[in-house]
């Protein structure tokens, strides 16, 4: 089955609610699954006194044991992630003392926070955003990826609630004032702020001091390609036309041979593109592109009627992100 347009999974978050009755339990869920096209494989909610923490999962890695909320050892740290932690292997080396009860990517942020406090995450290399509650001491945390793939917001209740949500949509009719949390940037509940986790050496250089080096920047697009291949589920390509999608997805069939998931679901690259009568001819050309790049299955919509609805379906995904600045719009796939 394929997934509707826009999945990732969702997350929702709600810290310090003033009222802990079912009813509020039950509109917190009901909240949740707003951004249930975001997640269909599985709902999830871990509640703690006032703490809500909520899920909903697109499966990628180990999609039978990795459902969220994810947990540390003895449960006292709760984590609802969306987004893949891509050295998740070599972060579970270092924490070798620790028992991880699933085979996710993002359980490693549980134990992270365990053993380094609020200062792992700067050792992550991923696309995410995540709400962590440590249950001890009820603070919690929130980030989100250094360029803001994956998205977040943020909103204060009347009660004195905090919030976090995928999308606008989950939060916006219950609280009083909300934002769009920034890019590599941390919330702590503990300082009460928002402070900038990524700050690499280039941030304050306003020319590149870096000489223009075109075998590095084959080698790191490769690399930043071929990390992304981390799936337990079959995966595509969308091609745009353009450049970019097109070295992507070449990337990927030479690539695609060493993965786990090709081992499994063969190595045959599915490519996916939407287009109308009058495009054919790009299709055409695409398609040539690609079976000479390699072997590839190239799925496509010609018909205007299935293209206007795929184009409806995206709208209503990102129908909150419309009244942001456009270039923040990709943000919500
Ligand atoms: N879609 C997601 O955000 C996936 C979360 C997590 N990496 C998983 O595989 O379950």
């Amino acid at each position: 089955q394929v997934p509707p347009a826009g999945t990732m999974c969702g997350i929702l978050a709600v810290l310090g609610v003033g009222d802990v009755s079912l009813a509020k339990r039950s509109r917190i869920i009901e909240l949740s699954r707003r951004l249930r096209h975001r997640g269909p494989d599985w709902s999830g909610i871990h509640s703690f006194e006032d703490c809500y923490l909520a899920h909903q999962r697109l499966a990628i890695v180990d999609p039978t044991s990795g459902d969220q909320p994810l947990y540390n050892e003895d449960k006292t740290v709760v984590v609802t992630v969306n987004g893949e932690i891509y050295n998740h292997e070599e972060l579970k080396a270092k924490l070798k003392h620790h028992k991880f009860q699933t085979g996710s990517d993002c359980e490693v942020i549980a134990h992270l926070y365990e053993e380094y406090g609020e200062e792992f995450v700067d050792m992550l290399d991923g696309m995410f955003s995540f709400v962590l509650l440590d249950t001890r001491d009820k603070s919690f945390i929130a980030a989100r990826d250094a360029i803001g793939i994956c998205p977040l917001y943020m909103g204060w209740g009347l009660d004195g609630s905090v919030w976090f949500s995928s999308e606008m949509k989950a939060l916006s009719d219950d609280c009083e004032r909300f934002i769009s949390f920034p890019p590599g940037h941390l919330y702590s509940s503990k300082t009460g702020g928002l402070r900038r986790w990524y700050n690499p050496p280039w941030f304050s250089e306003s020319i590149p001091s870096a000489p223009y080096d075109p075998l590095l920047i084959r080698e790191s697009f490769e690399k930043a390609v071929i990390k992304r291949l981390m799936t337990d589920v079959p995966f595509g390509v969308l091609l745009s036309g353009g450049l970019d999608s097109s070295l992507v997805a070449s990337v990927v069939s030479r690539h695609l041979a060493e993965t786990k998931v090709a081992r499994q679901w063969g190595n045959k690259l599915h490519t996916f593109c939407i287009g109308l009568k009058r495009a054919l001819l790009i299709l055409k050309l695409l398609r040539k592109l690609l079976t000479t790049l390699a072997q590839c299955i190239m799925n496509y919509t010609s018909q205007c009627r299935r293209a206007l609805m795929l184009w409806k379906k995206l709208f209503i995904t990102s129908r909150h992100m419309m009244s942001r600045p456009l270039e923040q719009v990709p943000q919500c796939f």
